[in-house]
């Protein structure tokens, strides 16, 4: 299936790191035609308000890329929150997508939904095959809710409803927040003021042993737009980049960019959340897709972002 430059894409969520990219990306491509909407101007829990904007816009595409989203500081202090709001975004975004004749919807997951203890890389069939990680179940069954609410009004209504699962994003547009981001930002904004202030050394969370697959948010939105053309299954998605990273490594790459050159420091008394979640990339790659972007490319362009769009 090939989309129409003039078709109606909606793209919820689109000042957020990932929807920020897939509006980057379908402009890049000469799409004209995009339907985007403040959190302000339309708040996606309140189910009339979905209803009636759907209604009256009549999207041909959704991208659902409006969620609830944090590290894992947020995503453990604030469960009702990340259930609820996610629980509500995505119920309205689907109903309201199959009910106002929408052609097709993708709806954007995480690898949180897997069980913690996985086999690694982990295959799309380890969903619901054992516990999943305290620290995010909440916001991870909120999205198992979603895939399963897509495979749903495929089985019953024939609605082309796709999901897609990405590891651990970055890029620009990314949320800085010292407590709640996740760690690839929180680690440049503290290795970075630390840079600027002179400090002799800079904290870390957890013990640095986890393990992380990341992903650049470009990539990510090259898949989303290569899915939604060539992909209309009932089974999710995932999409990753292939490589993991030690938190260390991780903390070490991110100190090399920033510049800074004192000690790090491990707070053990933050929890490190799961040991090791690496995707298995197979199936998109079975399909046709590869990221491009290198982890150190992508953190370099990611400092030079903030550098010219957050920092004081
Ligand atoms: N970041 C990551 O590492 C990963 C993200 N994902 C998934 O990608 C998707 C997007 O995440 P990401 O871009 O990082 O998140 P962001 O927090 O950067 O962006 C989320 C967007 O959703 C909007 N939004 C939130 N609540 C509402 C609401 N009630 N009504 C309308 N809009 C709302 C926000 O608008 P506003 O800013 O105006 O509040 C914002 O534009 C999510 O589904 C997430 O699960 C998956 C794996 C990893
Ligand atoms: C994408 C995914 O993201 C979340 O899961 P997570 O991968 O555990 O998220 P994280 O990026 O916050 O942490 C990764 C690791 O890094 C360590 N770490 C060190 N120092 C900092 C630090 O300063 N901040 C943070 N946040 N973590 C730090 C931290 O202790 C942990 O070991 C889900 O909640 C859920 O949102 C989800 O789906």
């Amino acid at each position: 299936m090939s989309l129409d430059k003039s078709d109606k894409i909606y793209v919820a969520g689109h000042r957020g790191l990932v929807g920020s990219a897939i509006v980057r990306k379908l402009q890049s491509l000469g799409f004209t035609n995009l339907l985007l909407r403040t959190h302000a101007e339309l708040d996606l829990t309140v189910q009339s308000a979905v209803d009636a904007f759907f209604a009256a816009e009549k999207p041909r595409y959704v991208i659902l890329s409006a969620a609830k989203v944090g590290g894992i500081h947020a995503n453990s202090t604030y469960p009702a929150d990340f259930i609820t709001t996610n629980l509500l975004i995505q119920t309205n975004v689907i109903t309201s997508s199959y009910s106002h004749g929408v052609e097709k919807l993708l709806f954007l997951g995480s690898s949180c939904i897997y069980p913690k203890f996985a086999p690694q890389p982990i295959p799309e069939s380890a969903l619901l095959t054992g516990p999943l990680e305290p620290t995010n179940e909440w916001y991870a069954v909120a999205k198992i809710a979603g895939i399963k609410m897509c495979q749903a009004y495929r089985l019953q209504h024939k609605f082309d409803a796709i999901s897609a699962m990405p590891t651990n994003l970055y890029g620009p547009n990314d949320n800085f927040h010292p407590e709640n981001s996740h760690v690839l930002p929180a680690l440049l904004r503290r290795f970075h003021e630390a840079k600027v202030r002179g400090d002799e050394r800079v904290v870390v969370w957890g013990s640095g042993t986890p393990l992380r697959e990341f992903l650049h948010v470009d990539d990510l939105a090259d898949a989303v737009f290569f899915l939604l053309e060539n992909y209309s299954g009932l089974e999710h998605v995932n999409v990753g980049s292939g490589k993991e990273v030690s938190i260390k490594e991780l903390a070490e790459l991110v100190r090399e960019v920033v510049g800074f050159e004192g000690e790090l420091v491990w707070d053990k008394s933050k929890p490190d959340g799961t040991p090791r979640k690496l995707m298995d990339n197979s199936k998109i790659e079975s399909l046709g897709w590869q990221p491009k972007i290198s982890l150190k490319d992508g953190l370099a362009d990611t400092y030079k972002w903030y550098l010219e769009n957050v920092q004081q």
